[in-house]
């Protein structure tokens, strides 16, 4: 099979529906194809959807047999029903409107980032690979929760992409007291941009702020440094909800995507252009070549 119809297959149907991670193949041929990632909102409903029913509804991570988790659909129909007062239609619509604009384009965008940059850095990339072989061989099965757990690497891309390109790059609070930031008085009601992407690259936490290195993620590096110096999902009583969803589904696709195929960046880092927005995606997508990888035992 061609690798574009592989392409296809594994990127068009699950992933996009999922992650709104969508390839457009720009130039095939038979040992690779270049193709640009971008975010999708176009979503294909004509996608068959039992096969997100396990990771939705019951957590597809999970072995059978084990306690089944609801979903999110599932419990808000159930406010609606059993609460007191109950949610009304508008209000359960306003839930999985505000769940799919805050979970969609910034999964997608931080997974192209992390795509992207280990296509940036041929060597980490091939470490990436060695931990995936480890783990799975030349199988292409699913990802398990087990396999993920193992994947200690990848998930150190994973956050060392998120610093460089936290999609989420500013947040905004209202002080609610009188504050003193840094010896001014600063009063309450004043509005707060906390700039993520500045905090991320603060050479006093990460001491080469610019280069990727996913062992700034190392379990002694992270121990060292402060808790508040890496903060993609914001933190305190109002961080990402969806963090741990978002986590999995980036390790899913990445765990899949380069465990079979090579990928070269055709962009330097410094020619990547992002659109400065309340996500930060990347402003045409990312634009990459991919071949099939041999396994060593082939
Ligand atoms: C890499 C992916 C993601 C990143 C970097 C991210 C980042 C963030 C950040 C920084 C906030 C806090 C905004 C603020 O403090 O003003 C936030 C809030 C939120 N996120 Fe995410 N997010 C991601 C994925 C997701 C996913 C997959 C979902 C849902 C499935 C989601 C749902 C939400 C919701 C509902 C809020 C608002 C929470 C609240 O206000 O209490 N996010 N996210």
């Amino acid at each position: 099979m061609k690798i574009v119809d592989d392409l296809h297959k594994e990127f068009n149907g699950f992933f996009k529906v999922w992650t709104g991670f969508e390839p457009i193949v720009f130039i095939s041929k038979p040992e690779a194809a270049e193709v640009i990632f971008k975010s999708s909102t176009n979503i294909d409903r004509s996608f068959d959807y039992k096969f997100l029913i396990p990771w939705l509804g019951t957590g597809l991570l999970t072995s059978t047999g084990e306690k089944q988790k609801k979903a999110f659909l599932d419990l808000l129909l159930g406010m609606a029903e059993e609460s007191s007062k109950p949610f009304t239609t508008a209000d359960i619509r306003e839930e999985v409107d505000t769940f799919m604009f805050a979970g969609h384009d910034s999964s997608s965008s931080a997974t192209a980032y992390a795509v992207f940059l280990l296509g940036c850095h041929p060597e980490i990339q091939e470490k990436v690979f060695q931990e995936l072989y480890s783990v799975f061989g030349s199988s292409d099965r699913f990802p398990t929760k087990a396999d993920i757990s193992q994947l200690t690497y990848l998930e150190c891309v994973t956050r060392e992409s998120l610093r460089l390109y936290p999609v989420v790059p500013v947040i905004g609070r209202i002080l609610v007291e009188d504050t003193e930031l840094d010896g001014y008085l600063v009063p309450a009601g004043t509005t707060i941009d906390i700039n993520i992407s500045a905090i991320h690259r603060n050479a006093n936490h990460f001491p080469e702020p610019n280069k990727f290195n996913p062992d700034n993620f190392s379990p002694e590096n992270r121990a060292k440094r402060h808790p508040f110096a890496f903060v993609p999902f914001s933190a305190g009583v109002r961080n990402c909800i969806g963090r741990k969803f978002a986590s999995d589904e980036e390790m899913i696709l990445l765990s899949t995507l380069f465990r079979k195929y090579k990928v070269e960046s055709l962009q330097k880092p410094e020619e990547l252009q992002v659109e400065p927005d309340l996500v930060m995606r990347p402003k045409n997508g990312i634009k990459v070549r991919i071949s099939r990888r041999l396994y060593p035992s082939d």
